[in-house]
């Protein structure tokens, strides 16, 4: 049967070359090229099926997650893919997996916080998989408390061991996956206790299973936590729970980079900054702020798609309905997300060579770009993920009802997604950091130089007292104009942050009770940096027919829509007035006209097939209630015309004599 395109006509209207934007959203014509393959690959492959996953049990689930991460293994050993290439097959088999935590933390803990020795000895047997690993930091008493964790890990210099304890319930590992039924081993955080004396959190390679039956080793108590928020979803990751009673390991399984125990039993700091072992989760951090953009780019994809095809109210004489993509108020909640999609594109590159910067320092023992870096990856993994967590949701809403179904595929993103606001930092917790680094730069001011991210406080007289020189709608246009805004606005509240602490005797006294304040100046730091980096990227050769003019409607209409939202903000610090913010919003208006046409090849940009999708709403050809009607007849509840149950307790109901006669 031929394949009809019910979104062609849209796709006809578009003024730009997609081919060419699909290179620049996957960042070169070799990550486009290898991107597109893995995708078909995976779509084409029914091991990878994906679309039953919220009917499962949970035992059924996890069983179907641990065969797909195998299928997957021997998919990515037989092919011989490249590390690059096994990554993108684990982002499109879509599926949060053991694997994640092996791969994301447990092998980047041993690379970064292990001396070459431990590097030699346990990365080989990582690398073949013929040891599972998992991050164990959290407990069930402290998660964002890192510093206040209870495990503990004592020397014993008689036997040149250590002693890894749960002293307390509050002490038992809470929450790391792939713990809870599949790690072998696990990078254990624990205090380090040398000679009675406590030397504070470090990481140890503790094995928790046997590599013969898989059973806990003597001493180990392990489970998993239990269902988590939506079906399918993260329900696919056994988050567990563990128990150390006494378990001894050797010495040599501490990871020694940071500082080191002798055989002696004496305590060595190394000249690498303690925060080191903090490093794994800065590493994270970073890859969740470049997996922002993939989550909120497919809830934005599906809502696009499905706003075109989607009519209600407007015939004019027997014609066709409004398309509601067509309302001003569907634009203006959708249009932004795209443009935000597309933002955290270009902060995740960005960050993505921050961090790879920082990281070729550090092998230099430079260590002075240390803090920029953690306050960037902590502050835009807090804003990033609040913003496409909150965006997915407004997705979800902007589908009307449909996107309520399970076969919308908005459900299960949202509900695998939002955890990211929680794990890897606490969105509130990772803003408060970024405010301590503001108000250290503020403090310093004068007598260090600010230099990167936070190099516009060196401008910070002028900025304190600059006015905005927009007269016409276009002056907003103007990058210039839009920079100096967000700057002065950002310099402003971190200053006034800076002077209201002045006025307590007890600094960290005054940063409890000014954390709501502060919160928002690192907010207004951190959207600086992304609108400043999406600015940045314009100023680059783009090639491709259009395809610039479209980039700049983007970042117009991300930088003016946070303007609008944030008005507030702008207007008390006196950075506008409130005509220049109705000024903005006018600009804004016409900045979704111009996005309107181009709006669907701007999501078909993306380049996802409809497999990742997963959404009948968002499918490419939009041929979507045929879809939906067929969806519902699979249903497991529609297997029969009459439910089981029916004689038990409908039945029953109905043929109930009413004895009450006023009934
Ligand atoms: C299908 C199968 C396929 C198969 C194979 C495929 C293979 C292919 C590859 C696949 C790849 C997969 C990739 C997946 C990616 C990973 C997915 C992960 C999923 C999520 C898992 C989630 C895991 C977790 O949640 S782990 C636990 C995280 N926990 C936290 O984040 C805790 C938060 N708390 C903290 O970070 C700290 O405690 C903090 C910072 C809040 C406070 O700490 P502390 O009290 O010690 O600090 P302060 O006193 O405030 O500060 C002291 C000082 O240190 C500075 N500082 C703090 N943190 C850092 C840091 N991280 N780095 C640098 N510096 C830091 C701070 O600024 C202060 O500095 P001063 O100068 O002294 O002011
Ligand atoms: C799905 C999932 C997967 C996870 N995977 C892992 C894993 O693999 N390994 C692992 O070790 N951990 C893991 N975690 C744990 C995760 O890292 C922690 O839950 C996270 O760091 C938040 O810590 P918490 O739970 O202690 O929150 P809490 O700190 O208890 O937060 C509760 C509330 O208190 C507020 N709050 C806390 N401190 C402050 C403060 N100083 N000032 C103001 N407000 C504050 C927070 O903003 C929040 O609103 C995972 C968690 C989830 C949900």
């Amino acid at each position: 049967m031929e394949r009809v395109d019910h979104l062609a006509h849209e796709r006809n209207k578009s003024e730009f070359d997609v081919d060419a934007m699909k290179i620049v959203w996957a960042g070169s014509p070799h990550a486009f090229e290898l991107s597109d393959r893995i995708s078909k690959l995976v779509a084409s492959d029914p091991g990878f099926r994906k679309d039953n996953r919220t009917m499962l049990s949970r035992k059924d689930l996890f069983k179907n997650t641990l065969r797909k991460a195998a299928y997957a293994w021997k998919t990515i050993v037989d092919l011989h893919l490249s590390e690059e290439e096994a990554a993108k097959l684990r982002f499109y088999v879509d599926e949060p997996a053991y694997t994640d935590l092996h791969w994301g933390m447990f092998v980047p803990a041993i690379k970064g916080q292990g001396t070459d020795e431990q590097q030699q000895k346990w990365l080989p047997l990582a690398y073949k998989m013929q040891i599972i690993g998992c991050y164990a930091q959290t407990e069930l008493g402290h998660g964002s408390n890192v510093q206040g964790l209870e495990t503990t890990a004592t020397f014993d210099p008689q036997t040149d061991e250590f002693i890894i304890h749960s002293p307390t319930l509050t002490s038992s590992k809470w929450w790391p996956g792939g713990l809870g039924k599949v790690a072998t081993h696990a990078i254990a955080y624990a205090r380090l206790i040398v000679g009675g004396r406590d030397y504070g959190v470090n990481g140890f390679i503790v094995q928790l299973r046997s590599l013969e039956d898989h059973s806990p080793l003597p001493g180990i108590t392990v489970g998993d936590i239990g269902m988590k928020f939506g079906n399918g979803a993260y329900n696919t990751m056994d988050n567990g729970v563990l128990q150390f009673d006494h378990v001894r390991i050797p010495r040599d399984q501490m990871l020694m980079r940071v500082s080191q125990v002798t055989r002696e039993g004496k305590y060595k700091q190394s000249d690498v900054p303690r925060q080191l072992v903090y490093g794994t989760m800065v590493y994270v951090r970073q890859t969740i702020v470049a997996d922002a953009s993939c989550a909120l780019s497919r809830a934005v994809c599906i809502a696009t798609r499905y706003s075109a095809v989607r009519r209600q109210f407007g015939s004019q004489n027997g014609g066709p309905e409004t398309q509601v993509i067509d309302y001003k108020t569907q634009q203006s909640r959708l249009f932004p997300l795209l443009a935000s999609a597309y933002a955290f594109r270009f902060i995740g590159e960005w960050l993505k060579w921050l961090y790879t910067d920082v990281t070729q320092r550090l092998q230099a023992n430079d260590f002075s770009t240390l803090p920029e870096a953690h306050a960037c990856t902590a502050g835009l993994k807090s804003l990033t993920t609040t913003a496409t967590a909150d965006g997915i949701e407004e997705c979800r809403k902007l589908c009307g009802g449909h996107g309520y179904l399970c076969s919308s595929g908005l459900p299960e993103l949202f509900a695998v997604y939002v955890p990211a606001c929680t794990y890897e930092g606490d969105n509130t917790v990772l803003l408060l950091q970024v405010a301590r680094f503001l108000m250290k730069t503020v403090s310093q001011l004068g007598v260090k130089k600010p230099v990167g991210t936070i190099g516009y406080m060196t401008r910070v007289d002028h900025l304190m007292q600059c006015r905005c020189g927009v007269q016409r709608a276009e002056d907003w246009l103007n990058p210039s104009a839009l920079l100096e805004a967000f700057e002065a606005r950002a310099a402003r509240m971190s200053v006034a942050c800076a002077q209201n602490l002045s006025n307590f005797d007890n600094p960290e006294e005054g940063f409890a009770e000014l954390s709501a304040d502060l919160v928002e100046a690192a907010v207004a730091h951190c959207q600086l940096i992304i609108v400043s980096k999406f600015i940045e990227k314009l100023q680059q050769e783009i090639p491709g027919k259009g395809v610039k003019q479209q980039l700049e409607v983007l970042c117009n209409i991300y930088t003016l829509f946070l303007l609008h939202k944030h008005q507030g903000d702008f207007l008390s610090t006196g950075c506008i007035t409130p005509k220049h913010a109705s000024l903005a919003n006018d600009q804004l208006r016409s900045l979704y006209s111009q996005v309107r046409p181009n709006a669907i090849a701007l999501v078909d940009a993306f380049n996802y097939t409809d497999h990742f999708l997963g959404s009948i709403l968002g499918c490419y050809d939009g041929n979507v209630y045929p879809k939906l009607y067929e969806a519902a007849w699979e249903d497991p509840l529609n297997d029969s015309v009459v439910p089981d149950g029916y004689h038990q307790y409908i039945r029953p109901l109905l043929k109930q004599q009413i004895r009450t006669a006023r009934l």
